[in-house]
């Protein structure tokens, strides 16, 4: 069987290499063949996966300086029934594009808002007064871009490569170790790993409410690596906690942890227990 591998697109972008990489590491792993299928946003990615349209998807979760993907969280936590693979961090390299004969002459430029707010201080020092547009994807501009001199796109060597189009500044992102985290989504139960994610909303916003999960935690030695806030959407001030922890679901001390948690939440929702890999530059 082919695997299929839904993914940002359209081609060129940071979560199609990722989903590259992912696929090179299925193939060699396991044999299986593997087809790439873009989509034109991170949720459509997620949902194609969730209604079975692709075996895998590959979405950006979290960035070293921007912080968290909300679309990612938030349409992961809305499907529910979609299992953490793998995680893969990638190194992020911005670059500005264009066919513009220098910098002065550019107007606008076009990316997605993660990058464009990855490379901010860089855009207000070299380009002052430039108007950024936010699309969907890094790439999403690069096929237009030779219908306007005045416009430049943030995105990688790789997409400016793959479009025929120059490079006018590379790296531009504000810091240089800039990296994104990506999980490998699936219908399937996560095998094992040295992470688990899960989320959680609480009964009531009462004092204490975040604290009895975090000391049940502390108390058994389990080492927390990420703790992100999202509004519940129902009303102001509610929130859901998303929770990365050191451990596998399956050992007895996180699946009691597990337990006594969902003792504490209004909802839980566990999203799998796996690896992540790095990606070296
Ligand atoms: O637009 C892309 O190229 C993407 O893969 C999306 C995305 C993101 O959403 O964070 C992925 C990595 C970078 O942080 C910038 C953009």
């Amino acid at each position: 069987m082919t695997v299929s591998i839904a993914h940002l697109g359209p081609t060129g972008t940071y979560a199609e290499a990722a989903a590259i990489a992912y696929a090179s590491w299925l193939t060699e792993e396991t044999g299986q063949e593997t087809i790439l299928c873009p989509y034109p946003s991170i949720a459509q990615t997620i949902k194609a996966t969730a209604q079975g349209k692709a075996n895998i998807a590959v979405v950006p979760v979290e960035n070293s300086i921007e912080g968290t993907v909300a679309i990612t969280l938030d349409t992961v936590w809305q499907l529910e029934i979609l299992q953490i693979q793998q995680a893969i961090v990638l190194p992020i390299s911005h670059a500005l594009i264009s066919l513009a004969p220098n910098l002065n002459t550019i107007k606008t430029v076009y990316s997605h808002p993660q990058a464009l707010a990855q490379c901010q201080g860089w855009l207000e020092e070299f380009i002052p007064g430039v108007k950024p547009l936010a699309v969907n994807s890094t790439t999403e501009a690069l096929q237009n871009l030779n219908q306007d001199i005045y416009a430049g796109a943030i995105a990688s060597t790789r997409a400016a490569e793959i479009y025929h189009l120059p490079v006018l500044a590379h790296p531009i992102n504000d810091y240089p170790d800039n990296c994104t985290r990506f999980w490998v989504l699936s219908l399937q139960p996560s095998t094992s790993g040295t992470h688990t994610s899960l989320a959680f909303s609480v009964p009531a916003n009462v004092p204490g409410a975040l604290l009895q999960p975090l000391q049940m935690f502390a108390s058994r030695g389990i080492n927390l690596s990420r703790i992100e806030s999202r509004p519940t959407k129902r009303s102001l001030g509610d929130y859901l906690f998303f929770i990365d922890l050191e451990g596998d679901a399956s050992q007895t001390f996180v699946q009691s942890a597990i337990a006594e948690l969902a003792a504490y939440a209004e909802t839980l929702k566990i999203f799998g227990s796996y690896k992540i890999f790095t990606k070296l530059p």
